[in-house]
């Protein structure tokens, strides 16, 4: 007992102590303040009406204040006479008149309990006001010294020893124009629009006048009799004075009236012409915008940025270009010729081009030839040339001629560093361009990914699938800024692109919960694809409000700064998605993965996510028709079959290919032949190095949370077990009326997995509603009253 006593007493002190500290005012003491300074605004107001009349007389009486006999003729007596002998005539004339209307409001506002900041503004602007009109004023004091008051004439005066009084007169036009603009918002053209609206309210006043009487008229004329009896005086009294016999042309300009509405409905057209002015305005605000702060530029954050340098690329020993020699030419043309005549097929003519690994023999056959028996003849033609990857192509698509594809004795690597040195890439004007390697007429391939819009590609085992990946994600970093592509690298087979670890912070994007950027564990691959589903739908829901149709002119317009931060807009970078070993994929989540990639095919284009995925394993079951329907690009390197060519390409020739980065590529109709550009091992990490060590973004690029549907099954509601922040975050998310972990994550400085666990609680205890994709949680408690009671009731 005497513990609770103690207890009890110590509260109330604390309490005390409590109400001693707080210096806010009470409720009561505002009103009570308040009426005060309206009691005594009321009080100046009237002592300085009343100074006015009676200040030459109250001039002996200043000096007697403290005698009790004295009196002032001032309506408030000896205080009235002292007060405002003070702020009229010492202080500043009559603009003092604005004291009393201050403190009037100030006195409202306390009284009535309104938000005062807006007070401060209104007292700058009102002693603003104040010195303008009493040195304004001050030209007259000579004849009136009361209109400026003391302060007013010194003022006036000062500024003319230095200006002259034109240059006061100026300098008082000059603070009333900054004054009216500032408080007014004052325009020429408001100026223009008040000056035509009063001009066409004179008008339609003036034409009331001639007509809306005749109507009234008549009806009085009609019921004369009743409105004999009727207490309204003023209306019939001038209706019966105007005209009192004109039965019939009331009637006729009545008529007129509809006249009238004609010539107001021009009026209104007039006024839809403001309306086109108005949107300029919002145009031109994104201007005066641009103008003040340039346009926006993504690549700011890391302004010093430097993209890699040519030189951290090898050669590989192709400096010295091509080395088939004439020799070798000339021995496999004659041995073409003579298979050919062989089998009686004559040649009218035979021309060679020359690429890296691969030379074309075009030959145009003698007329009545066959092409098809052409075709047949590859394995023959391929003995006796005695060379592996023998392709034919017949006819060459566009040409009118037949091509032999024959490998050259000596391949030529092409140097990643020869493609990306090449005037045709670093000239590229595309979003995301890709050096893929040189063609057979030895000319630098380049694609745009964007245009793509995904990728997809096959090859067996060995035959250059991750030189392939590689050449393609250097030759993004070599173009693009981290600002502008994020990279999501899945990676099952753990070794091949553990390298771009170290540009995470640059380029790479995550989930929020994990810890490595590059993704090796299979069941993460379905969290982060469902996620990118969230972001596409995120990102066609930006699209959608900011009314444009692809990322391209959405960033656009984003930088043009036609798009407000404010509203959720940002400066999207586009997404790559790279799956290496995408049967692996295939084979352990099957379904679950394909149906996220299906959709991100169908529908991520327009906002900038493009999916590359590569596989050892081109069969039926990995490239299923659906993926294959939305994935148009696709190269194959050397297959084993021409079944596995066929699912690859729709069409034979990768089984014939040589390997080492002889590949197909096709984007629809026909097919190229190319010599992927080797990078090595030891080149990526030399570029991964360079940009890893330079400046980086605080954290990889942040793709939205998903959680998977397990996590949100357990629903057991056991108070014991609940997180020791459950209450904060209870609040935190019943305050912002806003279910997401990632409110929970930001306010509470918590982890992502233990914000998503709180979540989980929070569904449990009803506080929260269930998870609705890419929606935050609907939160079912609405105010903080309701929460109380809630876990009142349950801790019972
Ligand atoms: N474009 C190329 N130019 C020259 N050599 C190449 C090229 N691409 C690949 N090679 C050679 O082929 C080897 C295997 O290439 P890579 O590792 O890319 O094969 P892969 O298809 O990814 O094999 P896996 O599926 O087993 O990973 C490389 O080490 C390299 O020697």
């Amino acid at each position: 007992m005497a513990k609770k006593r103690t207890k009890s007493k110590s509260k109330k002190t604390t309490a005390t102590a409590k109400k001693k500290l707080s210096l806010k005012p009470s409720k009561q003491n505002k009103i009570i303040f308040g009426s005060l300074l309206i009691v005594l605004s009321i009080a100046l107001f009237f002592s300085f009406m009343s100074f006015y009349f009676t200040w030459q007389e109250d001039q002996s009486m200043l000096s007697q204040f403290a005698d009790r006999n004295a009196q002032a003729s001032n309506l408030l007596n000896k205080f009235g006479a002292s007060v405002s002998h003070f702020f009229m005539y010492k202080g500043f004339g009559l603009a003092s008149f604005a004291f009393p209307f201050l403190l009037a409001i100030t006195g409202l506002y306390l009284f009535l309990g309104l938000n005062g900041k807006r007070l401060v503004s209104k007292w700058i602007w009102g002693l603003v006001g104040v010195i303008w009109g009493s040195v304004a004023l001050g030209f007259f004091a000579a004849d009136f010294p009361l209109l400026g008051g003391l302060i007013g004439y010194e003022m006036n005066d000062f500024l003319q020893d230095y200006t002259g009084k034109i240059g006061v007169f100026l300098i008082l036009i000059f603070v009333l124009m900054v004054i009216l603009v500032q408080l007014f918002n004052f325009t020429p053209e408001g100026f223009a629009n008040f000056f035509k609206r009063q001009k066409q309210k004179i008008k339609s006043d003036f034409n009331e006048n001639q007509s809306p009487e005749t109507p009234k008229e008549s009806v009085v004329t009609d019921e004369e009799g009743s409105i004999a009896l009727s207490t309204e005086d003023s209306v019939p009294e001038k209706i019966d004075t105007y005209t009192h016999k004109k039965d019939i042309p009331p009637l006729d300009e009545a008529g007129l009236d509809v006249n009238i509405p004609e010539e107001e409905e021009s009026d209104i057209a007039l006024k839809v012409e403001e309306t086109p002015v108005e949107e300029e305005e919002t145009d031109a605000k994104a201007a005066k915008l641009v103008e003040d702060f340039g346009e926006f530029d993504p690549k700011l954050e890391l302004g010093n940025y430097k993209f890699p340098t040519l030189d951290l690329l090898e050669a590989h020993g192709a400096s010295g270009g091509i080395t088939i020699n004439q020799e070798e030419l000339e021995e496999n043309k004659n041995r073409i010729v003579s298979t050919l005549k062989n089998y009686k097929i004559g040649i009218a003519q035979i021309k060679a081009t020359i690429g890296p690994t691969v030379t074309l023999y075009e030959i145009v056959p003698e007329a009545g030839i066959r092409i098809s028996k052409i075709k047949n003849l590859e394995d023959d033609i391929a003995l006796s040339l005695a060379a592996l990857g023998i392709r034919i192509i017949a006819p060459i698509p566009g040409k009118g001629t037949v091509g032999i594809e024959v490998p050259n004795k000596n391949a030529t690597i092409v140097s990643m560093r020869s493609v990306i040195a090449s005037n045709k890439f670093q000239k590229a004007e595309m979003e995301l361009p890709i050096a893929f390697g040189k063609t057979i007429s030895n000319e630098t391939f380049v694609v745009d990914l964007a245009k793509m819009p995904h990728m997809l590609m096959a090859g067996a085992t060995g035959q250059g699938k991750s030189v392939g990946l590689n050449a393609v994600i250097s030759s993004l970093l070599y173009k693009k800024h981290p600002a502008e592509v994020k990279f999501i690298l899945v990676d099952p087979k753990k070794v091949e692109l553990t390298l771009y670890n170290k540009i995470e912070r640059h380029f790479l994007a995550k989930l929020p919960d994990s810890e490595e950027a590059i993704i090796t564990d299979n069941t993460k691959v379905i969290n982060t694809l469902n996620s990118l589903c969230i972001e596409m739908d995120n990102r066609y829901e930006l699209l959608k409000t900011a009314m444009v149709r692809n990322i391209k002119e959405y960033n656009a317009k984003f930088k043009a700064r036609k798009l407000n931060p404010n509203d959720g807009h940002k400066f999207l970078p586009y997404i790559v998605l790279v799956i290496d070993e995408f049967a692996d994929l295939i084979m352990t989540a099957g379904k679950e993965v394909e149906t996220p990639i299906a959709r991100l095919a169908q529908l991520a284009r327009a906002i900038g996510i493009h999916l590359i995925i590569a596989t050892q394993r081109p069969s039926v079951n990995v490239i299923t028709g659906i993926i294959k329907a939305n994935f148009p690009a696709r190269i194959a390197f050397r297959v084993t079959s021409k079944i596995d060519s066929r699912t690859i390409l729709d069409a034979q020739g990768a089984d014939q290919l040589i390997g080492r980065g002889d590949m197909l590529y096709t984007q629809g109709n026909d097919v190229t032949r190319l010599q992927c550009a080797f990078v090595d091992t030891p080149e990526v990490a030399k570029i991964t190095d360079y940009i890893g060590s330079q400046r980086a973004y605080p954290e990889a690029h942040l793709l939205p949370e998903y959680v998977g549907e397990e996590s949100g099954t357990s629903l057991d509601n056991d108070i014991a077990d609940r997180d020791a922040m459950f209450r904060e975050a209870a609040e935190v998310i019943v305050t912002a009326q806003q279910g997401s972990a990632s409110l929970i994550q930001r306010k509470l400085k918590l982890g992502y997995n233990r914000a998503g666990r709180i979540i989980d609680q929070l569904e449990a205890a009803g506080i929260v509603g269930p998870f609705e994709g890419s929606k935050a949680r609907q939160v079912l408690v609405p105010d903080m009253y309701s929460l109380d009671q809630l876990l009142e009731n349950e801790a019972k």
